[in-house]
């Protein structure tokens, strides 16, 4: 594939749906120049010489797509810069109407309070703080400065920025199916771009894309509006759901990608003051265009990859006397491996470490390094061994026999605190079980109502048009962990709820401060004459801290600052839903004492994320089966 001028020629993602002839995109065609990313010749001289450009203050910014990426993203920007004008498009307009109610289609902790301030803007308030003095703190008023929209091109006209934070999965057809990334919303993302925005406007990639869509939205660009200006800029966003809004506020780094041209690090200035409003300058970090969208993909196939690497060993503690939890333990207080993302389990889902490692082992493997692609390959042929040996355990454990047995399913979204489906293991395992006939399987789950895992039930497990869903076939969802584990011979636990944990944890994390701040202990730092949004987070947990009440609610306003929201229609289907749970709070943990008491023997329970303690379940009269750890079981070879 390399030309004899040593530059490459091959594509990592094949045409997708671009009617015109252009090559497929992306290419992965180096530019020419290591020194801009133009088309310019291999000895541009423009790095040499360069005139210093400023781009004026960013003062509208767009956001193209309004899911789990595009929504939270947009709505800390906004929340961050009061001055700043942020709207958020998207073609579904179900999901810009969620946007715009009390009901968010993305459920983050802390989400629903960052979109209250900035969307729906705050009144001025006058706080007594809880301290010796009873000192005054005043907050004035502020305007809204976050809107949600089906109006694309009204939107992106007026941007100054415009964030393309739209889907790109893993092709299903075609050329490169089950490898390469699909670029069609992204290519119609930029299209619409391309026909409103005015000259000079900052297209910024969000998405997740494969290595050379900067050139491929340029192209586009070009190819609609040949001869105006416009800069690409890549800024991959690291959220993971859950905890996005966290990540968002205190983010690790902020990685921004642009050509080295004079234009280029003008724009990515211009975006980093945007970012510079709550980030340290320190960890804003800019590079060029392929180094950012390559270090997105890496820095998601490693998490995976640690992921993996610590399930193997589980499948060496099942067989042996250690016990998984240690291990991690001991090798995670090593400061060069670090403790993070070493928790064993039946593996990782979700919508992007599968896709970004798939579109990694394509490059690799366009490039002709078969061997690279191969071993990111084993991080995904790990997750589906360890995921088939939490279903084989639970069959061989339950006899092999499932047929005229209930069992009970805690967690189907793929991570807590989120209402996120997509890749769940759950799917895989529901699938496996299914074939093994049992009389029902119980599903639950605190993030996602009934019907919401119906719908999800009808389109992944669904064959040949026969649901599998009661009263048809076995499966059916329930609004609380009482309800789907009656009469069970069996409880698996595919998702790591708090609610599931036993013994229940003490208190819950804020979704707005770090665990090691201790800048809410300080009063001093409210008494300054302007509070930045920060200073109003940490008041806000102050007042809450001091409260009462330490349990952090959806919708609580410590600060009275909020307008009330806006009322649902009658017969408002999300409202229904939300009061579906039977008189059980869904923050509230499980009493796994009443779920043995309503079970059959041998009350089993499979803990595939490791969550529960198994001593202390098995004195409440349950078996345990965990990943990599000691359960309730025979001896092992090694065991002493
Ligand atoms: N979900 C996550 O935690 C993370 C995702 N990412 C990346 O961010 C990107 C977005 O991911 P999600 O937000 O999860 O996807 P999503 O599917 O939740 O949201 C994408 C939105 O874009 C909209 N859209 C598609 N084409 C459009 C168009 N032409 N015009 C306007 N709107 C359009 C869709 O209707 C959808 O609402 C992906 O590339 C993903 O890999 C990156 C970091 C974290
Ligand atoms: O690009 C993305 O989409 C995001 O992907 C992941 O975020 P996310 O998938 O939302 O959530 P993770 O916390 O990474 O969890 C992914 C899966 O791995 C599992 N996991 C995680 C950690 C661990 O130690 N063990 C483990 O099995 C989780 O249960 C979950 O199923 C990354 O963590 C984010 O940095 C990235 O931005």
């Amino acid at each position: 594939m390399s030309s004899s001028d040593g530059v490459l020629s091959d594509y990592s993602t094949p045409q997708t749906s671009i009617g015109s002839s252009r090559s497929p995109t992306p290419d992965l065609i180096p530019d020419k120049c290591p020194n801009c990313f133009d088309d310019c010749d291999i000895n541009c001289s423009k790095s040499g010489q360069r005139e210093r450009v400023v781009f004026p203050a960013v003062g509208n910014i767009c956001c193209v797509g309004a899911g789990y990426v595009g929504g939270p993203t947009a709505a800390v920007i906004a929340f961050q810069n009061p001055g700043i004008q942020v709207s958020v498009v998207d073609l579904d307009e179900a999901r810009i109407r969620k946007w715009n109610s009390r009901h968010l289609p993305v459920h983050e902790p802390g989400l629903i309070d960052i979109v209250r301030v900035a969307r729906d803007g705050t009144k001025a308030t006058e706080i007594t703080l809880s301290n010796d003095d009873n000192e005054k703190v005043v907050l004035p008023s502020r305007e809204p400065n976050l809107f949600f929209s089906t109006n694309v091109s009204e939107c992106v006209a007026a941007a100054d920025v415009v964030l393309v934070s739209v889907n790109t999965p893993t092709k299903s057809s075609g050329i490169g199916a089950g490898a390469a990334t699909n670029l069609a919303a992204l290519e119609s993302a930029v299209t619409s771009v391309a026909q409103a925005a005015k000259p000079g406007t900052v297209v910024v990639e969000k998405s997740t894309v494969p290595c050379g869509t900067a050139r491929t939205i340029r192209e586009i660009l070009t190819l609609h509006r040949p001869g105006v200006p416009f800069e690409i800029l890549s800024n991959p966003e690291f959220l993971a759901e859950g905890t996005a809004i966290k990540d968002l506020l205190y983010p690790d780094r902020i990685l921004i990608g642009s050509s080295q041209t004079p234009t280029g690090l003008a724009a990515a200035a211009a975006l980093k003051k945007v970012y510079a409003t709550w980030v340290k300058p320190s960890k804003i970090v800019t590079v060029n265009l392929w180094s950012s969208e390559l270090a997105k993909l890496v820095a998601n196939a490693m998490l995976a990859q640690r992921i993996s690497s610590i399930n193997t060993i589980s499948a060496i503690c099942d067989q042996t006397g250690a016990d998984i939890d240690e291990v991690s333990k001991a090798i995670g207080l090593d400061q060069r491996l670090g403790s993070k993302f070493l928790k064993a389990g039946l593996g990782f889902g979700g919508s992007c470490f599968k896709k970004d490692i798939l579109s990694l082992v394509y490059l690799a493997r366009s490039l002709h390094l078969p061997e690279v692609g191969d071993y990111w390959m084993s991080v995904l042929s790990i997750n589906e061994f360890q995921r088939d040996r939490f279903v084989n355990k639970v069959v061989s454990k339950l006899n092999g026999a499932l047929v005229g047995k209930k069992i009970a399913i805690l967690g189907y979204t793929f991570k807590q605190d989120t209402n996120d489906t997509r890749e769940s293991p759950a799917i895989e395992v529901i699938k496996t079980l299914l074939a093994e006939r049992p009389a029902e399987i119980a599903i639950f789950d605190p993030g996602c109502s009934p019907t919401e895992v119906r719908q999800e039930i009808n389109r992944h497990v669904c064959s040949s048009n026969a649901t599998p869903l009661k009263p048809q076939g076995p499966v059916e969802a329930y609004s609380n962990s009482y309800d789907a584990c009656f009469d069970s011979s069996a409880v698996l636990i595919l998702t790591p709820w708090d609610q599931f944990r036993y013994p229940a944890l003490a208190q819950k994390d804020s979704a707005f401060r770090k665990s090691d701040d201790q800048s809410v202990e300080n009063p001093q730092a409210f008494l300054k004459p302007v509070l930045s949004e920060m200073d109003i987070i940490t008041l806000s947990e102050y007042q809450r801290a001091k409260s009462t009440s330490h349990v952090m609610t959806a919708n609580s306003d410590p600060l009275s600052r909020l307008f009330n929201q806006v009322e649902c229609p009658p017969g408002c289907i999300h409202c229904q839903n939300a009061h579906q749970a039977d008189g059980v709070k869904m923050s509230e943990s499980v009493d796994w004492a009443r779920i043995a008491y309503n079970m059959k023997e041998p009350k089993w329970v499979f803990d595939g994320r490791n969550i529960v303690d198994a001593k202390g379940m098995e004195a409440l009269g349950f078996r345990v089966e965990s990943m990599g750890k000691a359960g309730t079981r025979s001896p092992r070879a090694f065991d002493v």
